[in-house]
């Protein structure tokens, strides 16, 4: 029998309010060492509030995370974030925007990451020059040189068009299946769930309403025959009732 996975992140009745606007309730979440779990949820849900207070740059107002079994207490050692701005420093070129924070042999170690993301080409240029997903794609290395646990990704693809996008999902995905990383994603986009994670979890009324597991084999294939079942069942789950008419009209 093979030994189940430790947990990289436990959620134990989360809450989280904003004055008397109660955003979280009693959230339970646990996501194995190496997941990668996709959080999806109507505007204003929760979700990067749920990750800024799995990254520790905001308190809850109650209930526990423990991350690798250990309680969060301030910011989150073992996680880097990356957001829908790269937020990549303009005044440093590309190498050092990714070698930013480390000290010795950053410069041979930035390298060979621009060289996974494919940029290696571009390491003098400034970060102004560049495409947006190209931002993006050093925004991931910058992420990724520091072998974080856990890599949390709020929207980081939501300012892309549909092809990079797709692009941008072959390099994560690649990445993850490399360095075995707990991948925490929240997207707008079901399909962009259902490309990349294990699991998709939604959050409704501050709870999670559906922990949907994605039974497709990696590397994901869009035209697998289960690909869209799985994207429309869950986009139906979100929508609700109506949620079938809706598609059916969107496609007719
Ligand atoms: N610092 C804050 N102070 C007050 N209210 C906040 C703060 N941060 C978030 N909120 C509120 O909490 C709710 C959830 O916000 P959050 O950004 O987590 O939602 P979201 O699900 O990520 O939304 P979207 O999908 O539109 O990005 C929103 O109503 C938002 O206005």
């Amino acid at each position: 029998m093979p030994k189940e996975k430790a947990f990289a992140v436990e959620i134990e009745g989360l809450e989280k309010s904003f004055g008397s606007h109660r955003i979280l309730r009693h959230l339970h979440l646990k996501i194995r060492k190496g997941e990668f779990v996709a959080i999806v949820g109507r505007s204003g849900c929760g979700k990067s509030t749920l990750l800024r207070l799995l990254s520790g740059l905001e308190a809850a107002s109650g209930g526990k995370i423990l991350i690798n079994g250990a309680p969060l207490s301030g910011r989150n050692g073992s996680a880097k974030m990356m957001f829908q701005d790269g937020r990549l420093l303009p005044w440093k070129t590309v190498l050092q925007n990714v070698g930013l924070g480390l000290a010795g042999d950053w410069k041979n170690k930035a390298l060979e990451m621009l060289g996974k993301v494919g940029l290696e080409g571009r390491a003098n240029d400034w970060p102004s020059s560049l495409s947006g997903g190209q931002k993006q794609r050093v925004a991931l290395a910058r992420a990724l040189i520091h072998e974080p646990d856990i890599l949390l990704l709020d929207e980081p693809l939501g300012a892309l068009d549909a092809l990079t996008r797709i692009e941008m999902h072959a390099l994560i995905q690649s990445l993850w299946l490399e360095k075995h990383f707990t991948a925490i994603l929240v997207t707008h986009d079901v399909e962009e769930a259902v490309a990349l994670a294990d699991r998709v979890v939604l959050i409704e009324e501050g709870e999670i309403a559906m922990d949907y597991p994605v039974k497709l084999p990696y590397p994901r294939k869009r035209d697998h025959a289960l690909f869209s079942a799985t994207t429309n069942h869950i986009l139906n789950r979100i929508l609700g009732n109506n949620g079938h008419q809706l598609l059916h009209a969107m496609k007719n």
